[in-house]
């Protein structure tokens, strides 16, 4: 809310008036046509990833409906971008955070979320290497932040069953590709984590527009068999490609699949920073990956527009020593 002092300024009232409403840029010189590729910049949000938004709608809820007291502690599991956009949150709204995250996620997010208060608690691995995280690895993590809430009485956001976290982007994420595109877009792909952002995009771009095509983008490997759990799929695609069908999934938002090879999704991590100026994640990468795919498949009208998502900053990856995996 606005302080009274700040009218007829420009000034947000905080770092949480800076979430969401990011930009969407057309790629036209990574894919010069035909059809248009429109990459919507989660990178800008204060945490670094599209996860800021679900941080917010998710901490807001349980605020307004009395789960959640003020200066109450909060705990998450997190590949590490929820835990970004937690600590954000909560550092503006005063509440204690503390979050479980595999080792082998980026210690970049582990770093960032300490910078501003949180208590990232760095899991070991079962299986996953550093930079490679399996479901068991995410399920290690996920069983210690049961541990800590039983122990605690911590306020648990539990972003992979909580409906604020696809409701976050059927109301912000999903309204603002609507209108930045004009009321234009033909196709839609993410990358599935919790599949939060996929599953409330998907679906408000499908009732506002029933013939949009929406397409997930998975990991080679990682694409479940017949709905069954896979445990080993090792990828570059931290917080997506688990091998699991997500609870807040719906297949009726499904057109198809692309899956994504690490070298694909390394090769257009690249070219998203040399030809257009962006420094992103492998997610990022992938999805313009499948963007491109798409285009080429002729599945689409020539003059299409393919909306997909930069998910997260390329600064969350960059090389570090040895020792501080
Ligand atoms: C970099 C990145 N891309 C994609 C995703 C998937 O997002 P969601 O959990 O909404 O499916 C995540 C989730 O943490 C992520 O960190």
């Amino acid at each position: 809310m606005a302080h009274s002092s700040e009218k007829n300024t420009d000034i947000c009232s905080s770092a949480l008036n800076l979430i969401g409403n990011t930009p969407l840029v057309a790629f036209d010189r990574l894919w010069p046509g035909p059809g248009r590729i429109l990459a919507k910049c989660e990178f800008m949000n204060p945490g670094g990833s599209v996860k800021d938004r679900s941080s917010l709608y998710m901490i807001n809820a349980a605020r307004d409906e009395g789960k959640l007291k003020p200066g109450h502690p909060v705990i998450e599991v997190t590949s590490g971008n929820q835990g970004c956009g937690l600590a954000v949150v909560c550092a503006v709204l005063g509440h204690p955070l503390t979050v479980t995250m595999p080792k082998g996620n980026s210690v970049q997010r582990a770093i960032h979320m300490e910078a501003l208060g949180a208590n990232c608690i760095r899991v070991p691995q079962v299986e996953g290497t550093y930079g490679n995280v399996t479901l068991a690895d995410a399920l290690a993590a996920e069983a210690e932040a049961v541990r800590i809430t039983e122990e605690t009485g911590a306020y648990y956001t539990n972003q992979f069953c909580n409906k604020m976290n696809s409701g976050s982007h059927y109301l912000s994420t999903g309204p603002e590709i609507w209108r930045q595109t004009g009321h234009r877009v033909d196709a839609f792909l993410d990358t599935v984590g919790t599949a939060g952002t996929f599953a409330g995009t998907a679906k408000f771009l499908k009732v506002v527009h029933p013939e949009v095509l929406c397409y997930v983008v998975e990991p080679v490997g990682s694409e479940p068999i017949k709905g069954e759990a896979i445990t080993k799929p090792l990828h570059l695609l931290q917080g997506s490609g688990y091998g699991l069908v997500p609870d807040l999934f719906d297949y009726d938002h499904l057109d198809g699949t692309f899956s994504i090879t690490d070298e694909e999704a390394v090769e257009y991590k690249q070219l998203i920073g040399e030809k257009e100026g962006l420094f992103v994640g492998y997610t990022s990468g992938a999805n313009v990956a499948a963007a491109v795919k798409l285009l080429k498949s002729g599945v689409l009208p020539e003059d299409a527009w393919v909306v997909t998502l930069l998910n997260d900053t390329g600064l969350k990856y960059t090389p570090i020593p040895d020792d501080l995996k």
